[in-house]
């Protein structure tokens, strides 16, 4: 008998793909059918107010939120499968760095529970070094975390979700708090990793000039996906010079459209 689980995914699949995608958190709906789809190799914004549902998506499309219906698979898999552990980085809000350790230490401590065992010693090394130097922090490897910028421990968090070679990079809000000039590094950094490396990056942002950096968007309200296409596609459609005269567009036109809904019933 075939076991379908087993077969390897079309890599032609997107990197995500969700369709009637629910999510309840307490009594609230707080995303409402969702259909919207993640192309692979590309940087999606993830674009919207605070308290739209960004968060909750992230968290449902890396496998740890509960209440989830609909459909949601991740690079061909339904999300949270076993075999997507590896596959998917995930960095939250909240920087996961322990203050009390080196740089290279905290990466050493992250490789080692990914891939244990001595006889790996020598491959988390490499993983290691590459990481760190990818995010570029190599100068700063043996500087206590806890004596970091706000800029560096984010970037420590992001070469910690780099360690497993994750195809899908799934980042929350990875520039909130800093400045222009680290939230412009931080930007071409990710178009670095998604060059290189030719993963995927879903970057989350509540600031609407963001979405200029990346080369496809899912711009968010109140729980639903307003619009899902590339930057010069929303405002070429909506006639707006920037993705934030277009994201306010749109929120008229639903409003419009929820009006006169209700004018007809
Ligand atoms: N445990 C909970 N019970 C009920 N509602 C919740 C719960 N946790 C979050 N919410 C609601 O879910 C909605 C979406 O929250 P979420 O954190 O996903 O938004 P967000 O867009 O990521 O916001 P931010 O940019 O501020 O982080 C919010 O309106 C929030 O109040």
């Amino acid at each position: 008998m075939m076991n379908i689980d087993s077969d390897p995914p079309d890599p032609r699949t997107p990197a995500v793909r969700a369709e009637a995608l629910t999510v309840v958190r307490g009594s609230r709906t707080v995303l409402h059918g969702l259909d919207f789809t993640v192309p692979r190799g590309r940087i999606t914004g993830l674009l919207g107010p605070s308290g739209c549902g960004k968060s909750t998506l992230m968290r449902a499309i890396v496998g740890t939120q509960a209440k989830v219906s609909g459909t949601l698979e991740i690079l061909g898999r339904p999300a949270g499968h076993a075999t997507l552990r590896n596959r998917v980085g995930y960095v939250t809000q909240a920087p996961s760095v322990y203050d009390d350790l080196t740089v290279r230490q905290n990466l050493e401590y992250f490789a080692a529970v990914l891939d244990p065992g001595r006889a790996a010693a020598e491959r988390r090394r490499e993983h290691v070094s590459r990481a760190i130097a990818d995010v570029d922090l190599t100068s700063h490897a043996d500087a206590l975390a806890g004596n970091l910028s706000g800029g560096q421990r984010s970037r420590v968090s992001l070469a910690v979700a780099l360690l497993g070679a994750p195809e899908l990079l799934v980042l929350d809000e990875p520039t909130v708090g800093l400045d222009p000039v680290l939230r412009r590094d931080l930007w071409n950094l990710f178009h670095d990793i998604a060059a290189t490396r030719g993963a995927t990056l879903l970057v989350s942002s509540h600031v609407m000039d963001e979405a200029e950096r990346c080369h496809h968007l899912l711009l968010m309200r109140e729980g639903r996906i307003l619009a899902d296409d590339t930057p010069e596609a929303l405002r070429s459609r909506t006639g707006a010079d920037t993705v934030e005269a277009a994201f306010l567009h749109l929120v008229d036109e639903a409003a419009a459209a929820g009006r006169a809904k209700e004018t007809a019933r």
